[in-house]
């Protein structure tokens, strides 16, 4: 079968979840969206509500009479079944920097006789910088190891107390094996804080199965909430008692309203609330959420990884100059395809100048992210098309100059 006829195949096989009538989106094929996520059609009222009426009317009051104060353990709760976290486990408030600072500042105190952090020196720079940061604060050394050394390492050091990894790396789009990493660091009698950022909204977590520590993830990238939308936190119930972050803020705290001058943590998840969060941007993501109501987190994974398949498959054929970095088994896969080429920054510029969004990663890789509710394998195979003009048409070289790129 020609790649024509696939694409209209698969796109009938998967036709039940395809979301594309829940977002507004531009015309082009958007494969960012594991940058920013595309935009959901309920999330421009939802917004104009909370300003207007909320905001505008209610003022102050807001607070009870619209559950603002209670939205950050109600939201959490809605990201918690996308990541397989029972109620009362995850928190939505502060970035994503600020949330791993928290969580590692925690469970460095969970395993207060131990120096040692371990972290994927691949992982995403604030994570780098932000446990770089800490230990230097804190004087512990940190140690790299990729997430398939992390359990050898760990099995010869007894120093280690916690170990930070992303479940999916931000450039390959590899999905790493979570649940042997963490069994690893338990057994290791060290903490795990997983940044869930890539994979939260597209790839199925199973915090509580897999007995993960602690996690924390983006909102605006497959969760769809939108520029700055708020990071969530995942405290597993048993380390709830024991989590301390450094950052003791008054939400976070027992009797908030009590306005007492010392901090005494709430006994529940709540303690893992920071300030007041940022509230437009909170109701924005839970109205973004909508469009996983009724969907399993399994079911945006299969439609996923066909997309991500057809689209290797739509590479190899169309594009065979191009290196697929990203892996071909499904199994080690996230949602976004990436491929190596020494002008790829110019092949990124060239792809949107013709409609086709996706990324360059410096120094040599074209991002493709697919938001797999309102993305049809006829998009994917549009884009490698556009791709194959791209270097057809030399645009690529042309493009190539200064990268002066900001995503
Ligand atoms: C893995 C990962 N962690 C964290 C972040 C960002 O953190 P923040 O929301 O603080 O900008 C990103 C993307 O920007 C990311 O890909
Ligand atoms: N968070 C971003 C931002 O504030 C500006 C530009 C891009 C981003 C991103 O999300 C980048 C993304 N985390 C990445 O994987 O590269």
């Amino acid at each position: 079968m020609d790649l024509t006829s696939r694409a209209a195949a698969l796109d009938t096989e998967h036709r039940d979840t395809d979301l594309r009538h829940l977002f507004r989106l531009p015309p082009g094929v958007y494969l960012d969206g594991n940058s920013l996520g595309a935009l959901p059609a309920a999330v421009p009222g939802a917004v104009h509500e909370v300003v207007d009426r909320h905001w505008g009317q209610d003022l102050i009051a807001s607070w009870n009479r619209h559950g603002w104060w209670s939205a950050p353990q109600r939201v959490g709760d809605r990201i918690g079944r996308l990541v397989g976290a029972a109620p009362g486990q995850v928190v939505v408030g502060d970035t994503t920097s600020v949330a791993l600072f928290q969580a590692v500042s925690a469970a460095l105190t969970l395993r207060p006789d131990r120096r040692a952090i371990v972290i994927d020196p691949a992982s995403f720079p604030t994570d780098l910088y932000v446990v770089a940061g800490l230990a230097e604060l804190t004087g512990h050394h940190v140690v790299t190891a990729s997430p398939d050394g992390i359990p050898a390492l760990l099995d010869s050091r007894s120093d280690v107390a916690v170990v930070v990894a992303s479940h999916v790396d931000f450039r390959t789009g590899r999905l790493w094996d979570l649940p042997t990493v963490t069994r690893a660091a338990h057994r290791a009698g060290a903490i795990t804080v997983w940044d869930l950022s890539h994979s939260a909204g597209a790839v199925p977590v199973e915090l509580d199965r897999h007995e993960v520590d602690l996690a924390v993830g983006c909102g605006y990238k497959y969760l769809n909430g939108g520029p700055g939308a708020p990071a969530f936190t995942y405290v597993g119930h048993r380390h709830q008692a024991g989590y301390v972050p450094a950052i003791r803020a008054w939400h976070g705290h027992a009797e908030p309203f009590a306005m007492e001058p010392t901090h005494r943590f709430a006994d529940d998840v709540a303690r893992a609330r920071g300030g007041t969060p940022p509230m437009l941007s909170l109701l924005a993501l839970e109205a973004a959420l909508g469009v996983f109501d009724g969907l399993d987190i399994d079911d945006v994974r299969r439609r996923s990884s066909s997309l991500t398949g057809f689209l290797i498959e739509a590479l190899d054929e169309l594009a065979p100059e191009v290196e697929v970095v990203t892996p071909r088994d499904p199994e080690a896969r996230g949602s976004h395809v990436s491929v190596a080429h020494p002008q790829a920054y110019g092949m990124s510029q060239a792809l949107i100048a013709r409609g086709v969004t996706g990324d360059f990663r410096a120094p040599d890789l074209l991002r493709l992210g697919v938001g797999a509710p309102y993305l049809t394998h006829r998009d994917v195979l549009h884009a490698v098309r556009q791709l194959r003009a791209v270097l057809d048409g030399g645009e690529a070289e042309a493009l190539d100059g200064p990268r002066r790129t900001v995503t």
